[in-house]
């Protein structure tokens, strides 16, 4: 015996019934003989009808006649099933079984509207209509195709007490009545579910779950091989869809498990009231009618072995939180008995309960509607003890949300509590209250709802392992930086997926001019269009402010530009756990005490920020320097060349060309800052100067950076760019003469940095062949760090240390230790 159940969407439509129609006929046995002996198909009412039944009582009541207008819609949808899926001939019959029906259920709202008056037990008699409706058309559609189907109306089988609206199934009589008439039968059965009746024939109806529950029923009693629960979905899921995008089909899962999942949210179907085949030991199986070759889910004793540690991860998105806290309740027995014990006799429900060992609080989770009234009846119940000081007080916490996560798989691992609560640490996501069964299958974390999205995010992301983790990036500056940096995401995308499993999805991005936010993603294919088209005026507070909204797990803001405006930001950006990176020197080049409060900032929250190329673009300097700090090593020296733009330019530069050109070359090559004056002038020199002695552990301020300039006055006083190279032209004399006084000695120009005795100093240098610097090609850069643990011999950093290439590569590879950490 297979039993099969079909819900209310899946009997909703005339396509809808076709197609469970198919399905009904794909269980015929091989040999092509009929199902009829082997099947019993349980049937909700068609989707919203049993809503509309409990609305038409209310109406009924009330002496509102517009009912009649709902009853006629009522039954408009199942004489169209009828038209549409009955030969014409056979249909006038089925119509007239219909309207026998309605005319029963207008007798009994006729007499409802003249007594005014709508008892449980007149309810559960009008709601009984819904699936009388729907499985009556259904069994003379399938008789129609020459089937032997027959109509089982549930209310001669199951039977139940009378608590109206949830009825209790007397089982031991409920199986005897079934096996009795399925002994005198080999029809396939088509029967209503949801609905018993009491040993006075009074309709009764089984609550929450209803239908499942009726083929629960019978499975059990049948000892079914199976239970088969076609829904609208694809059976249980890792997450709920709508909230986890990669949340994905769980092919097999334990009964206490979906248990779990689904007190803690997980509706597709509703455990308790599958207890009857669980029992039995009854596998059931979730299956989606819309997509009937999908595997769905199998619910049973045991699960097959998975890949992943849990297996679902649940919520409940608006709880409260009552917390009965006070020093009195200390050792002191009873007080939880007490309370559990009132909550009882309130029947109030429950979701989650958590004490400290201290003893000193309690606290549970219960719907929010309920929780005012809960206080007071607290209040109430322990007057004398809030009187006496053992109870300080009870408080409730609104807008927190629960966070389930679920799995066999967690009995025998440790580490699954410590991963969750790092992930959600790492995304600043505060932990309100945590509950772990003593089943060891759910750990349940209470948190603020403005996080649940990004909690839930978080946690898929780290749990399901196989699935990339997902970097979310928000780019500000899409210039000469930011847009290399974009093509080279773009490249590696794939091999990050596959080989790093991280996702690398750009969220945002914004110029001077268009924003453009999109929590799915950019395509990084056409961008910069989708960025004319769609974007936004620029407004640096509504983009920071879209990114906290957003509030999405692993982000980083990454600054491209050399902006200080955007600078500001980084503190609270950093504060709600957003990462940040940047080739912009203006944050770490201002004074000392905003230099530290950035790294404070990141080191409390957890989060990270990385600037590897404020210094020497991509090459490993910055890290260098750090990685010796944290050895313990001491810097006693540091000297370097820090400016691609003016390696580049002395290395270039020769007797009779124009100086201003070869500037002009250095910008088009993308060495320069966006203004060239930055470079000429040494301010950007100074500031990496500045930088290393700060990570070294210097805690300098720019103005102990002297800058011996290069720049004739003039230069320095240029108000633009162009004004600047109009200058540059007019001094050219000045710097042949610098370059024919190094040649004469057959020396070199270089523009050197050095940090020494707590003072940096900047200067431009002739040097011989015989100096290390004498020899550097190109844009390259140099450092030479004199230290503790080198210092006979420095330790040196060489190579390229401007272009779009490198400086953007440096900033990408900063975004993807990112990912590995928060991994
Ligand atoms: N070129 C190189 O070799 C290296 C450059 N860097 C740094 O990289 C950064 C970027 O340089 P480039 O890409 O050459 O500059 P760029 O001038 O080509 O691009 C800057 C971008 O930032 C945008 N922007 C500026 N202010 C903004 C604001 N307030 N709001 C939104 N967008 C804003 C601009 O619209 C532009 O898209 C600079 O801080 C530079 O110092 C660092 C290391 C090496
Ligand atoms: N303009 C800079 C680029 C790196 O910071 C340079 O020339 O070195
Ligand atoms: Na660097």
């Amino acid at each position: 015996m297979q039993v099969l159940k079909f819900g209310g969407t899946s009997v909703g439509s005339v396509e809808s019934i076709k197609q469970v129609i198919q399905i009904i006929d794909s269980y015929r046995r091989d040999d092509g003989s009929q199902p009829g002996d082997l099947i019993t198909v349980v049937f909700s009412a068609m989707g919203g009808v049993t809503n509309q039944l409990i609305e038409i009582g209310r109406m009924a009541t009330t002496g509102d006649t517009d009912y009649m207008e709902l009853v006629r819609r009522i039954e408009d949808r199942h004489f169209n099933v009828i038209k549409a899926l009955i030969p014409v001939k056979e249909q006038s019959k089925v119509f007239a079984q219909v309207r026998g029906v309605i005319n029963e259920l207008e007798d009994l709202l006729r007499g409802v509207s003249l007594i005014r008056e709508l008892s449980p037990r007149t309810l559960d008699l009008i709601t009984s209509f819904g699936e009388r409706l729907s499985t009556a058309v259904i069994t003379e559609c399938i008789r129609s195709r020459g089937i032997s189907a027959q109509f089982l109306d549930a209310r001669t089988v199951i039977k139940t007490d009378d608590q109206f609206g949830q009825a209790d199934v007397n089982y031991p009589l409920t199986n005897q009545l079934i096996q009795d008439h399925y002994a005198k039968t080999d029809a396939l059965q088509l029967v209503t579910g949801f609905i018993g009746s009491t040993d006075k024939n009074e309709t009764t109806t089984l609550g929450r779950g209803g239908s499942d529950y009726t083929a629960s029923i019978l499975g059990a009693a049948l000892n079914a091989e199976v239970i088969d629960i076609w829904t609208d979905v694809d059976g249980m899921m890792t997450a709920d869809p709508r909230k986890v995008t990669n949340a994905f089909n769980i092919p097999t899962i334990t009964y206490a498990e979906a248990m779990e999942l689904s007190h803690f949210g997980a509706k597709v179907i509703y455990p308790p009231s599958l207890q009857p085949a669980f029992a039995r030991n009854i596998p059931v199986r979730v299956l989606n009618t819309f997509n009937p070759t999908h595997e769905g889910t199998l619910v049973s004793r045991t699960a097959e072995r998975r890949q992943y540690t849990i297996t679902g991860i649940s919520s409940i998105d608006d709880i409260a939180l009552v917390n009965v806290q006070g020093s009195g309740m200390i050792g002191v027995a009873g007080v939880s008995a007490k309370l559990f014990g009132v909550l009882a006799a309130h029947k109030i429900s429950v979701i989650l309960i958590s004490q400290a060992s201290s003893e000193h609080s309690i606290c549970f989770a219960l719907d929010p509607r309920g929780a005012e009234n809960v206080k007071a009846i607290l209040d109430s119940e322990f007057a004398t003890e809030i009187a006496h000081g053992h109870i300080d007080n009870i408080a409730i916490e609104r807008d927190l949300s629960v966070i389930a996560t679920v799995g066999e798989g967690m009995r025998k691992s440790s580490g699954i509590a410590g991963k969750l609560f790092s992930v959600l640490g790492k995304n600043g996501v505060n932990i309100v209250a945590v509950a772990q069964g003593s089943s060891e299958i759910n750990i349940s974390v209470v948190i603020n709802k403005n996080n649940l999205s990004k909690a839930l995010n978080a946690l898929h992301n780290i749990f399901f392992q196989s699935e990339a983790r997902v970097l979310n990036l928000y780019l500000v500056g899409t210039g000469l930086i930011g847009k290399t940096l974009l093509q080279q995401i773009a490249k590696q995308a794939d091999y990050l997926k596959s080989e790093k499993l991280l996702k690398v999805c750009v969220v945002g991005m914004t110029n001077t001019r268009k924003m453009l936010l999109d929590p799915k993603g950019i395509d990084l294919d056409d961008w910069s269009e989708r960025q004319l088209a769609e974007g936004v005026t620029t407004s640096l507070p509504a983009f920071v402010e879209k990114i906290k909204d957003y509030n999405l797990p692993n982000s980083v803001f990454i600054d491209c530009t050399s902006d200080k405006d955007v600078v500001q930001f980084y503190e609270s950006l950093l504060d709600a756990n957003i990462s940040v990176v940047t080739p912009n020197k203006v944050a770490n080049s201002g004074s000392y005490a905003e230099y530290r409060r950035l790294q404070r900032t990141a080191l409390n929250r957890g989060v990270k920020f990385l600037y590897e190329t404020n210094v020497g673009a991509g090459l490993p300097i910055i890290n260098t320097v750090q990685g010796l700090m944290t050895a313990g090593d001491q810097f006693l020296k540091i000297e370097a060349i820090l400016s691609g733009t003016l390696s580049f330019i002395f290395n270039t530069f020769s007797a009779g060309t124009s100086f201003a050109d070869v500037v002009r070359e250095a910008k088009t090559k993308g060495y320069t800052e966006p203004d060239p004056r930055d470079d000429l002038s040494g301010q950007d020199v100074a500031r990496k100067i500045l930088i290393l002695a700060r990570e070294a552990g210097f805690p300098l301020e720019p103005q102990d950076v002297t800058i011996n300039n290069l720049l004739p006055q003039s230069c320095l006083d240029a108000p633009t760019v162009p004004a600047f190279f109009d200058e540059l032209e007019r001094n050219n004399d000045y710097f042949e003469n610098l370059l024919a006084s190094a040649d004469a000695k057959g020396e070199k120009l270089r523009f050197v940095a050095s940090f020494e005795n707590d003072k940096a100093v900047i200067e431009l240098r002739s040097v011989g062949p015989e100096h290390p610097f004498y020899q550097l090609t190109g844009a390259d850069n140099i450092v030479s760090f004199t230290t503790e643990r080198y210092k006979d011999r420095p330790l040196v950093v060489k190579g390229p240390g401007a272009g779009a290439e490198v400086t953007a590569s440096g900033v990408f590879a900063d975004v993807v230790s990112i990912g590995s950490y928060l991994a």
